[in-house]
């Protein structure tokens, strides 16, 4: 029932160490490794994780970065006077005094949470709420840590800790007004949680609740992020999406992770005296769901957040080492950053596998949040300037720069042609093979197998051949969980359970739902400066996506030097990305009329403007038609991705957007009824031209 823990104090104020009972379900995740500690190992071998890490890649600098200064902060919070510190680290606090916003202790928090400070970080444009670790002293804090049962309090969906959602729900409640007029006062700043040890514990929660209470924060969800330090498990499997994972235990949804990305400090040599340069490992999530909100860092020998900032300060500045060795060539350092991503995203995918194979219930909840390692690949391509007029007067913000460093994208393309290529997109060469190879065997199938899912069937997911034309055939995945939608038609298609298939259209999709995202801001920065940050998230955080998996089949004759693959159309989404393979054949229709084709480059995606945002942006953007022409008697296959408004929006272009002095081109919509004119008419059925948004919502054309 209690298992004895082997722990330094908390907050490093006492240097020795000591012992304290933690019941099973709130173990500090104190992980060894390399056997430099030979302090209890039946706990880490409990924990599933003591070795794990070994096989970890290595973290980056840059994702690194905010960890030791964020102990730091954290440690502040111990000082009663920041201004005459009486514990700061080596170095100092690296605070401004005068940016501390409030401090509030065990006296103002009345022991129901442990204390906490707000800082204004002017430096790091970021709003922090740190909250300290567990004082070893004080029995509220054994109450706080020790108020759970398996199973006792259920959060959206999942099961979380009840004594640390009641603490968070208390921070939450004290502190959302003053947050809000942080954020009010600093539109471009993070907003970050921060704790340590049962702190770490409280800002994980405290991350769930601000970001399913953003309209009281007034915050994107993307400018939302946590680090927890030494998390206590805190979350079931479904909120936290560790790859620390018990295996004989995950089977029981109720049992509780450790949230997040996972940090683990190594030293890197065994069994030796002395301390040895520390180095660290990182893991993705099983989901990628909490990955740019909550990061776990688990230090290895030691639950002090002294050691923790000290080795995490350490190792810091041995990977900046390592860059700058790395620099001077960029294509060995593009390189290094391409195996870092391809290691996370084997990693990652093993992480599922397992989650996969082991069937955790609910592990498979949608994803919408982004992986580090695209942004890696992005910012460090070096493409972010050159040729890119776009880019280069809009890096005003953090987050705007990060993107705008993702993707190679000219205006005149979204306005002109509504469409355009992505590169650095982060999608690997491999994951798009692994859907063709799927794909290929999936279309292969008789046709009684696929009708199963077609039109006449409960799913109706698969389109067969002479719908749209006689060569064309797609399978439709729908998010928001593209798991389950994928499984749904696997499950009928396949006599076997093949998970393999849907895992892999999961991971696919959540990619493409996070992509879209961040394309879709550019699309708005693309029309003015600021109109990401001022429309997004009123207008676009609803949208959700969908993939079409689209098969051509080779024309046995090409009577003509060409034949229709998919006849003439505009796209009824906001914007569709999409994957085609080597075979070519798209075309738009220009200006003038002309087909032009867009032949497909390696590497590279297609982004295409739908009719929603002509309509939303008053014809400012380009919903063009195009067309897929079979020109060699050869399959094709592509992937659409459509990222579109949620059914009940009412599409209506902003007063801002349209611009003083013209007038506006559409009648405010709502977004299901324009599918449904699409739907009914014959001729706008499958997405064919004849009745677009112009016909059905242009004010002109009813003049
Ligand atoms: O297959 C292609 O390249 C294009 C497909 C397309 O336009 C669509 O699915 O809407
Ligand atoms: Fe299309």
């Amino acid at each position: 029932m209690w298992q004895l823990h082997s722990c330094y104090p908390f907050g490093g104020l006492v240097r020795q160490p000591i012992y304290v009972y933690l019941s099973k379900e709130i173990n500090i995740n104190v992980i060894r490794h390399d056997g430099s500690n030979n302090a209890t190992p039946n706990l880490y071998k409990r924990l599933g994780a003591g070795y794990e890490s070994e096989n970890w890649g290595l973290a980056t600098a840059q994702e690194f970065e905010p960890v030791p200064r964020i102990c730091r902060l954290i440690l502040a919070v111990y000082e009663d006077d920041v201004r005459n510190p009486q514990w700061a680290p080596e170095g100092g606090y690296g605070i401004n005094p005068d940016w501390v916003i409030l401090r509030k202790d065990y006296g103002d928090n009345q022991g129901r949470v442990t204390p906490y400070m707000i800082y204004l970080d002017h430096d790091h444009a970021e709003i922090i709420l740190a909250v300290s670790g567990l004082n070893l002293a004080k029995e509220s804090d054994y109450v706080v840590l020790l108020d759970n049962k398996l199973g006792q309090a259920e959060f959206h969906g999942g099961y979380v800790h009840n004594g640390l959602l009641k603490a968070a729900g208390w921070v939450f409640d004290a502190e959302y007004e003053v947050l809000r007029k942080l954020v009010a006062e600093n539109p471009t700043y993070m907003l970050i949680f921060t704790g340590h040890s049962l702190g770490a514990g409280v800002v994980a929660l405290l991350t769930m609740l601000a970001v399913h209470n953003r309209d009281k924060l007034g915050i994107p969800r993307n400018k939302i992020r946590c680090f927890a330090i030494a998390s206590p498990r805190c979350m079931s499997l479904n909120l936290a999406d560790t790859c620390t994972l018990e295996e004989k235990k995950l089977r029981d949804p109720r049992r509780l992770y450790a949230p997040g990305r996972l940090y683990h400090i190594v030293e890197r040599k065994p069994f030796r005296l002395g301390r040895f340069p520390p180095v660290v490992r990182t893991a993705v999530p099983v989901d990628g769901r909490f990955e740019h909100l909550v990061l776990s860092c688990n230090a290895t020998s030691d639950h002090a957040i002294i050691w923790i900032e000290r080795e995490s300060r350490r190792a810091l500045s041995l990977m900046r080492d390592r860059d700058d060795h790395m620099e001077i060539p960029a294509k060995q350092r593009m390189e290094r950053h391409e195996s870092i991503a391809r290691e996370h995203s084997e990693e990652y995918h093993a992480a599922l596998q397992r989650a996969v194979a082991l069937d955790i219930p609910q592990a498979y909840s949608p994803s919408s949040y982004g992986t580090f390692h695209e942004i890696d690949v992005g910012e460090d391509s070096g493409r972010s300037s050159e040729g890119s007029s776009f880019f280069h007067k809009k890096r005003t913000q953090s987050w705007n720069e990060f993107v705008g460093r993702l993707f190679d994208v000219d205006d005149s393309a979204c306005k002109d042609w509504g469409f355009f290529h992505i590169i650095n997109h982060g999608i690997s060469k491999d994951l798009c093979s692994q859907i063709h190879y799927l794909s290929k065997y999936l279309f292969s199938l008789p046709s009684e197998a696929k009708l199963k899912l077609g039109p006449f069937s409960s799913i109706k997911s698969y389109t067969p051949h002479f719908i749209a034309s006689p060569f064309f055939e797609s399978l439709r995945i729908n998010g928001p969980n593209f798991y389950v939608s994928a499984k749904s038609s696997e499950e009928i298609l396949f006599d076997k359970h093949n998970s393999r298939f849907s895992e892999t259209l999961q991971e696919y999709c959540s990619k493409m739902a996070d992509l879209s995202e961040k394309i879709l801001k550019l699309v708005l920065m693309s029309l003015e400066d600021g109109f990401d940050t001022l429309f997004y998230d009123s207008e676009f955080n609803k949208c959700h996506g969908y993939l079409r998996i689209n098969n051509y089949s080779a024309p046995e004759r090409l009577e003509e030097d060409q034949v229709e693959g998919l006849g003439m159309h505009t796209d009824m989404s906001c914007i569709t990305i999409l994957y085609q393979d080597e075979i070519g054949g798209l075309q738009v229709k220009s200006h003038e009329g002309k087909w032009i084709d867009i032949n497909p480059s390696e590497g590279t995606l297609v982004v295409n403007i739908g009719d929603m945002m002509q309509a939303w942006s008053n014809d400012k953007l380009r919903s063009s038609e195009h067309r897929v022409v079979l020109k060699q008697p050869l399959n094709r296959f592509s992937l659409a991705f459509f990222w579109c408004f949620e059914d009940e929006k009412v599409v209506m272009a902003p007063d801002e957007v349209i611009g003083e002095g013209n007038k506006r081109v559409y009648n405010p919509f709502v977004c299901s009824e324009y599918l449904k004119f699409r739907e009914n008419n014959q001729r706008g059925r499958f997405e064919k031209v004849g009745y677009t948004v112009k016909d059905f919502a242009g004010i002109r054309s009813q003049l």
